[in-house]
């Protein structure tokens, strides 16, 4: 895992550095953050529980500098960086993380590149069009479309992206490119921007060796490793030049016995494991100080004791000096200091571009599910079986009608539910993706709203068309246009207003609402859904449908607003 801190864009060329996607120069940030804490209170059944995750991490980045962050499992490291680059702001976090010497602001969501540890990606997109969106999306107003698609282009190569740029990207359902290709395009959809922070989350977790070495060789031309911190149980064990780690360390007495890879050797002084490592004579007079047998193992000092003391030896010997550089004020002009507060948020395209290019994005998204063919075979066989049961049925009697009241009921319950299936699968994947865009700044809700909801219009209607012409000639209801087109029409919108279920769902969990509002808003739907299903039986339907439409259009409402509170 590694925080990249990229400078000027003269720094990148004079650094022999291959990127070529430098259309806008990149405002340099520099980053410090002074005893940094993060805690998460646990609550139990009977109690609660406060965990320290980070207790006082202070270091720094400048423009053009890589500050990796090194620690086992669990040490904090994601927790850290998360919080470095303004996804956490909690009121259980402390210390202070200033950029250019300012507070985070809003204005650097769009500057701040992150590379999450799970890659959220659109699995049905391929390279190319993911890269290309994201372009179009996130650069500057100032850049033609064209430019824009040629820096999508542009990062494809630098990342050897160009076998693959036509293959979807896939997922667990869907075959596509491989993991490193997936952590590239990862990676590329944030070096497109050219950030001036790069965060990211292990970026060669999970691959071979080959894969991983070439990811760190891409980063090497961004930017040069120069700084390491290490982390143990969330307490700094070192910060400061990479290249002085192993001197520093062995100046409080740790060294390797053997000939060890000095990643490996951090790795496991930070685990408190010192087989192999020469003891200090302090920890050595301690242990004997002490003489437990619990503090002991095979005479040496257990992983705790070799952890506190890798904690005391830093904070008595050069945390004070390092808090003291951190506290001087950065030698940079106050134009640049003011620029990362100050300044507004930037969107990369207008509102109605922002939609249209949403809603395009959307529609080659979503229309695998919408058309895959286990759905369409469901859709058809519901279809025939339907048609078949009410095959040629007459509404001349009573009793014949409540017949075919029956069939219309039922083909509003069908399509108010079957595409709840297919929202609450969707769903999460798209929230992820809407966590990760929203921090990014990359549209305006109320843009994806809309693109969403319109762009899922079409996709809603092509196969309850289908559907509703197979049972309805089948079944033999009355062929004339207009009860046909009404009870189309009730059809679709019991699929509007189904589709906003797993957003009502998460809302009201977020809202602390309980399962009684939940069953009280589908109790509405199903009453009205029966009044529009009775009103296309009697002909004067017109008022309930209108009345369904309302509700749905207060239902989308609700969505909106739900989603607003998310404050994603
Ligand atoms: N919201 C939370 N609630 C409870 N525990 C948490 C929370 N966030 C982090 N932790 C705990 O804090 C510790 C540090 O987590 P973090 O994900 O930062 O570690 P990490 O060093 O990135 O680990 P890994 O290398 O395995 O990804 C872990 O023990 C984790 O369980």
């Amino acid at each position: 895992m590694s925080i990249s801190s990229l400078g000027e864009t003269e720094d990148l060329e004079a650094g022999t550095r291959k990127m070529k996607i430098q259309a806008e120069p990149t405002l340099p940030i520099y980053l410090k953050f002074t005893e940094v804490t993060y805690k998460v209170i646990l609550k139990g059944m009977t109690s609660t529980v406060e965990k320290d995750i980070l207790n006082g991490i202070s270091g720094s980045v400048s423009p053009g500098e890589v500050l990796a962050l090194m620690g086992p499992s669990g040490s904090g490291k994601t927790t850290l960086l998360s919080l470095l680059g303004g996804r956490l702001r909690e009121p259980t976090t402390g210390g202070l993380v200033t950029y250019n010497d300012q507070p985070y602001s809003k204005f650097l969501k769009s500057r701040i590149g992150f590379v999450t540890q799970d890659d959220v990606l659109f699995p049905h997109l391929t390279v190319k069009e993911t890269l290309t969106y994201a372009a179009l999306l996130r650069l500057s107003k100032t850049l033609a479309k064209e430019e824009k698609e040629k820096r999508a282009v542009d990062v494809i190569c630098e990342l050897g992206l160009e076998r693959c740029q036509d293959t979807m990207i896939g997922g667990s359902f869907v075959r596509g490119i491989s993991g490193g290709e997936r952590k590239r395009v990862c990676i590329g959809n944030e070096i497109i921007i050219n950030p001036s922070l790069l965060f990211l989350d292990e970026p060669t977790s999970g691959l071979d060796s080959t894969t991983a070495l070439r990811i760190v060789e891409i980063l090497q031309d961004i930017a040069e490793f120069d700084k390491l911190i290490l982390l143990g149980k969330g307490s700094l064990l070192y910060f400061g030049k990479a290249s002085e780690a192993m001197v520093y360390f062995s100046s409080i007495g740790c060294s390797p016995l053997i000939a060890m890879n000095p990643a490996e050797f951090l790795l496991d002084l930070a685990n408190g494991n010192i087989n192999d490592v020469s003891i200090p004579s302090e920890l050595e007079d301690k242990v004997q100080m002490e003489n437990s047998e619990a503090e002991t193992r095979n005479g040496k000092p257990s992983p705790a004791v070799v952890h506190e003391y890798l904690v005391e030896a830093y904070e008595t010997r050069v945390a004070d000096d390092e808090k003291k550089k951190l506290m001087v004020p950065l030698p940079i002009e106050e134009e640049l200091k003011s620029k990362v507060y100050m300044s507004k948020r930037e969107w990369g395209a207008s509102w109605w571009e922002q939609f249209s290019i949403l809603f395009r994005r959307g529609l080659k998204e979503r229309r695998h599910d919408y058309f895959s063919w286990l759905r369409i075979t469901q859709v058809l066989t519901t279809a025939v079986i339907l048609g078949l049961l009410w095959w040629q049925s007459d509404s001349d009697s009573p009793k014949d009608l409540r017949d075919q009241a029956g069939l219309l009921f039922f083909i509003s319950v069908f399509w108010g539910f079957f595409p709840v299936f297919t929202a609450i699968f969707t769903f999460p994947q798209e929230r992820a993706m809407l966590n990760k865009e929203r921090a990014a700044d990359m549209y305006r809700i109320s843009a994806y709203f809309l693109a969403r909801t319109s762009s899922d219009i079409p996709l809603d209607l092509l196969l309850p068309v289908l559907f509703l012409v197979v049972v309805y000639f089948m079944a033999g209801l009355r062929k004339s246009a207009g009860p046909f087109f009404l009870t189309m029409l009730t059809v679709f919108l019991c699929i509007v207003a189904a589709q906003n279920v797993p957003v009502f769902i998460s809302w009201l969990r977020y809202m602390s609402f309980n399962y009684h509002t939940y069953k009280l808003l589908l109790k509405v739907q199903y009453e009205n859904i029966t009044h529009a299903v009775d009103g296309v039986k009697i002909d004067s339907g017109l008022t309930e449908v209108c009345a369904l439409l309302a509700m749905v259009v207060g239902y989308r409402l609700l969505a909106y607003l739900s989603l607003r509170r998310m404050k994603l």
